[in-house]
């Protein structure tokens, strides 16, 4: 191809290490591991439980979080529908470079709408994207507050906050769906559990 958006002339280089090569190094199979919730339904919680889970097995993840990306690469991006597509857009992208370097890559964004999230699994591999639900009640997450954000945002100083005044699309086909049982969240290890146990199933903890 020598056109692709705004670059023009440009051909994809392929190098003689490839993807297949890195797995067998790593034992493992490169796949994205999307969460996506209310800001306070414990995305950061399950990814770094996650994270913690899959080194104590020898097995290679890395972090992105919506929160850290912004300090950096998102840094020029706000809350509004267009900066939030753009931060999902590049995020997604980073997390397919991620897989195709062989590793569990755990996303962790609010992620709100359903659009994007898609478009991320349409950039991968079939089968690895695997999207996680954080399906907590407003309630929960608002009563967590563990920022002070919906205090803020109830109040009028903060604008356009997710599940306040701004929405958030529930995926309708996630692989993996994380919720309270009898009114009781599941625990950091739990949720981490339910996740390992989906990857180890479908074969991602090896090479
Ligand atoms: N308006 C508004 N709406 C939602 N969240 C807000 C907002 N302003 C700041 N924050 C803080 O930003 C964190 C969410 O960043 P993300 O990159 O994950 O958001 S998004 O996916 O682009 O919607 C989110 O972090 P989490 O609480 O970890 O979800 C908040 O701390
Ligand atoms: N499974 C859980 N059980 C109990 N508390 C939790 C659980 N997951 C997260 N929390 C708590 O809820 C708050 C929000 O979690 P966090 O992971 O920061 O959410 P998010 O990244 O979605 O904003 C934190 O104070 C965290 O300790």
């Amino acid at each position: 191809m020598s056109a692709v958006g705004k670059s023009t002339n440009i051909f994809w280089q392929e190098c003689s290490v490839g993807k297949l090569d890195r797995q067998k190094l790593l034992k493992q199979k490169g796949c994205v591991v999307w969460i996506t919730g209310l800001s306070g339904s414990g995305k950061s919680t399950l990814a770094c439980t996650l994270d913690q889970e899959l080194y104590s097995r020898s097995k290679l993840a890395y972090v992105l979080d919506g929160d850290n990306l912004r300090h950096g690469l998102n840094k020029d991006l706000g809350f509004s529908t267009e900066d939030r597509t753009e931060n999902i857009r590049r995020v997604g992208e980073v997390a397919k470079l991620f897989a195709d370097a062989g590793l569990i890559c755990i996303a962790s964004l609010i992620s709100p709408y359903r659009k994007d999230r898609d478009s991320c699994r349409g950039i991968l591999p079939e089968s690895s994207f695997i999207e996680v639900f954080m399906n907590m009640p407003l309630e929960l997450c608002e009563a967590r507050d563990p920022k002070g954000l919906y205090k803020l945002a109830r109040a009028g100083k903060i604008k356009g906050f997710t599940g306040i005044d701004d929405p958030y699309e529930p995926p309708l086909n996630c692989e993996i769906e994380i919720k309270q049982e009898n009114g009781v969240c599941p625990s950091p290890n739990a949720m981490a559990g339910q996740v390992v146990g989906y990857l180890e199933e479908k074969g991602f903890l090896h090479e």
